[in-house]
């Protein structure tokens, strides 16, 4: 299956065709494949994946969403998905589509109980995620949203090896903004030679419902300094509000500023991966 051809980093991979680890279904088409990753857990990388899945799909792209964390998998709730499973066949695992039309694979659907813990060893990981690119049936997309699995061990490691990246969104929230654990997977990430598409700031204050006043709980301009020191794009900020943290009972972010808001962000890492793509050309 391994195939140069249907590769989306075709034309702007510097890898030795002999060193790629990237086995290709050439049944697939997938134009983008972006990774949202996070230094740690909890600040809402899965929340912003789903959401950048979301308001590409508005967009009018066709997007699907590879769940690779695959221990903590909560793509299938914040898309809405709460009862379907996937079929599979012997040659393929065919993913679920939402309402809004966007196809996802998580190991939640593929397993009876989602309350069932996934008591597998790292290698078990690395393999249902390997076959989630391999083998899930995905067709065409203009975008496949990949929600890494949090930190920088074996299975973000697996995930960059394996599945062609052409970009990561760097999920932070401004605490660890300034701290070694964002840098460390900056580093990482370019270690293994993948662009770094920017970074969301998530949580970056609260607004007081009565009078709009924005309080920045955390000191926000060492982050600048930051994010000038490693050399990263920001692609925007996001408040830390009811209206993000419900989206699996709402289905969409319900506020219009906040709507506004996470438009330009994705408009800006769709404006950021045509910059890099047209000076690699
Ligand atoms: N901007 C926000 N405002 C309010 N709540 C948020 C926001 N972003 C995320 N949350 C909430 O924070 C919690 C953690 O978010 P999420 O699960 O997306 O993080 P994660 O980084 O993917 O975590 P994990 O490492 O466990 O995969 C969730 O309860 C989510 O609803």
């Amino acid at each position: 299956m391994s195939n140069c051809n249907s590769c989306p980093s075709n034309g702007s991979c510097s890898k030795d065709k002999s060193s790629c680890a990237v086995e290709n279904n050439t049944m697939n088409n997938i134009k983008n494949v972006i990774g949202v990753m996070s230094g740690k857990g909890g600040v809402g990388k899965s929340t912003i994946s789903a959401l950048i899945a979301k308001n590409l799909s508005k967009k009018g792209y066709k997007v699907g969403v590879l769940d690779a964390d695959i221990t903590g998998p909560s793509i299938p709730r914040l898309l809405g998905i709460k009862n379907e499973k996937a079929k599979t066949s012997e040659q393929f695992i065919f993913p679920v589509e939402t309402k809004d039309r966007i196809k996802v694979m998580s190991l939640n659907l593929l397993i009876e109980n989602e309350n069932e813990p996934v008591i597998w060893r790292g290698a078990m990981i690395s393999n249902a995620v390997k076959q989630f690119w391999t083998d899930v049936l995905w067709e065409e997309l203009d975008y496949l949203i990949i929600d890494m699995p949090p930190g920088t061990g074996d299975v973000p490691l697996t995930v960059m090896q394996s599945i062609p990246i052409n970009g990561i969104v760097m999920i932070s929230v401004p605490q660890d903004m300034v701290s070694m654990i964002v840098s460390k997977a900056v580093n990482m990430v370019r270690k293994m030679d993948i662009d770094i598409i920017g970074v969301v700031e998530n949580m970056s204050y609260i607004q007081c419902p009565d009078c709009n006043k924005k309080i920045k709980i955390f000191d926000g301009e060492k982050n600048i300094e930051f994010l000038d020191k490693m050399n990263l794009n920001l692609l925007g900020e996001l408040p830390m509000i009811s209206s993000i943290g419900n989206i699996s009972i709402n289905g969409s972010i319900t506020d219009k500023d906040t709507e506004k808001m996470f438009d330009s962000i994705v408009t800006n890492m769709i404006n950021s991966m045509k910059e890099k793509e047209s000076i690699m050309q």
